[in-house]
């Protein structure tokens, strides 16, 4: 089972938790253990010491003889035995075998750094930077070498050189600076540690050796064939034997001798069909645009920014009459709004816990993975009585319809995302295209005609709601929602209400989604002929 967001990885604190508990037992179980094998021994010798003083005494009489015996027959079975054979290990091992799924895996372990890669591409984060502790401003942990190498390997698992190189080049930094402090430190430890020293720099030999073969081959894999050769021998400077790069470097000079050969290579290394169709969308102006958003840039100018407006909103409904909707206009064309404070602090822990019952052990029921690195829920109806909906969703269902004066009923089910590292969802329209004539035909209630999108937290970086074609952006906050037409009164799609989940950087990110459907609008929002009506 893999951990696809901050709620669900929450089990494997907790796991964490329970595994130190374990630990902790068993060291005072060992302790005790020892304590009496201790005392056996001593017990042992002190008898024996005794006895080898006069051996022939001793022996002689008949009493001790067979107290000898006993002592190493009965009492050694009963008493012995189950003190030196230690099965609390085996015990405790079991113990943590039953943890293990609460744990992440090594699966979970290449989503998180991939999910890394992916903040570092979207937010121009520096990785010099990410490892100092620095991410986007915000404090994290600062990254040691190994760490650094350990995700440069990861990337190169995944046939991502780009990200191996930046990594290897940052691990390979720090590794330089360490073994220059060292140097300093060791001019003043001379005579005393000299061997403990050389055996240390022997291990920073090997992990030089180690991060230099695999930034050399990911150079040549990026096509740097002169950066290749460079790093392959320096590392032939501290290891003149090293066979891969002795061999390497043979073939990087007949190489960039041949430079018909060199082209070749290159074709040799053409990423697969996949791979290469998901590289040309990353670098699509769509996607380019998107991720641009994501950093908060302006990359067009917002039409009439100067007329968007704030206003109450009652529709002359008895739910906002004493309450009204503080609508704010964010976009005309598309219209999209935020209402303000629809969902209080009480509400969203309780439709929260809804979505995620037995978050806190084992598995999460009906969490099933949709966008990449999100758990999505949905609250359905039987959640709480058969067909019904738990009154917290029904007086949220009730406070939409209020506000946007739409049917509810045919809406769908509320659904829940939580987003976790890198969690993100890319470009697209929430209403089916034409050709996608059967998307919604199972639900009976038309194609989406509006998307109410209520933020349940705050986001601390990241994760904004962008709208790629017109350079809009909407990040998070607790409580709001935004609302939008995803169709034209004669149920064509708004195209231009393409939009995007950009990953989260920092925090967690909920949104509770309602998808209201064509079906029960028509004295709503009548259908008209004319497009822009
Ligand atoms: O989470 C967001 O910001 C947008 C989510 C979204 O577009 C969707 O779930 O369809
Ligand atoms: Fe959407």
């Amino acid at each position: 089972e893999l951990f696809t967001s901050n709620a669900h990885l929450q089990t494997a604190l907790y796991a964490e938790r329970d595994i130190a508990g374990l630990l902790k037992s068993y060291v005072e179980k060992e302790e005790n253990r020892l304590n009496r094998v201790r005392q056996l021994a001593e017990d042992y010798e002190r008898h024996s010491n005794k006895a080898l003083e006069n051996i022939d005494k001793y022996l002689g009489n008949p009493i001790n003889a067979f107290l000898l015996i006993k002592r190493f027959t009965l009492d050694w079975d009963r008493d012995v035995i189950p003190i030196i054979s230690n099965n609390t290990w085996d015990a405790m091992f079991q113990e943590i075998e039953q943890v293990r799924s609460d744990l992440p895996t090594h699966e979970d372990l290449k989503g998180a750094a991939s999910a890394l890669m992916r903040l570092q591409d979207t937010y121009h984060l520096d990785t010099s930077t990410v490892a100092h502790g620095d991410l986007g401003g915000v404090v994290s942990p600062v990254l040691s070498v190994e760490e650094c190498f350990e995700l440069g390997r990861l990337s190169y698992n995944e046939g991502d050189f780009y990200h191996t190189m930046l990594w290897m080049e940052q691990a390979l930094d720090e590794h330089s600076k360490s073994v220059k402090n060292r140097n300093i430190n060791r001019g003043s430890e001379r005579g005393e540690r000299e061997s403990d020293v050389f055996a240390d720099s022997e291990d920073m030999d090997w992990t030089r050796i180690e991060v230099l073969d695999y930034l050399a081959f990911s150079y040549f894999k990026l096509g740097d064939l002169s950066q290749a050769l460079e790093l392959t021998n320096e590392l032939l400077n501290i290891d003149p034997n090293h066979e891969r790069a002795v061999n390497n470097k043979k073939y990087f000079e007949a190489m960039l001798q041949d430079e018909t050969r060199k082209k070749r290579s290159s074709d040799e290394n053409k990423k697969p069909g996949y791979q290469q169709n998901r590289d040309e969308y990353r670098n699509s102006e769509e996607f380019l645009t998107y991720e641009a958003l994501c950093r908060g840039e302006d990359v067009m100018p917002v039409k009439n920014a100067h007329k968007l407006t704030c206003r109450y909103l009652t529709n002359n409904h008895p739910l906002l009459l004493l309450q009204p909707a503080k609508e704010e206009t964010v976009h005309f064309d598309p219209w999209v709004v935020i209402y303000h404070d629809v969902m209080s602090d009480e509400e969203i822990k309780q439709i929260k816990h809804l979505a995620t019952p037995r978050l806190n052990r084992a598995t999460v029921q009906n969490a099933k993975t949709g966008a990449l690195e999100t758990a999505n829920y949905r609250i359905s109806k039987s959640a709480w009585l058969k067909g019904e909906e738990h009154p917290v969703v029904e007086k949220l269902n009730k406070r939409m319809e209020a506000i946007t004066g739409l049917d509810m009923d045919t809406a769908e089910e509320l659904q829940i995302a939580n987003y976790g590292l890198g969690g993100h969802y890319e470009p697209h329209f929430d209403f089916a295209r034409k050709e996608e004539k059967d998307a919604f035909k199972s639900l009976g209630t038309g194609n989406r005609i509006a998307t109410f999108l209520n933020y349940m937290s705050d986001v601390e970086a990241g994760g904004a709601t962008v709208f790629p074609y017109v350079g809009l952006k909407l990040f998070p906050k607790k409580g709001n929602a935004a609302f939008w037409y995803n169709l034209y009164r004669n149920g064509e799609g708004i195209y231009n209400t393409r939009h995007a989940a950009c990953p989260v950087l920092v925090g967690t990110k909920w949104v509770a989604n309602k998808w209201i459907h064509e079906r029960g609008q028509e004295f709503r929002r009548p259908c008209s002929v004319n497009p822009d009506a």
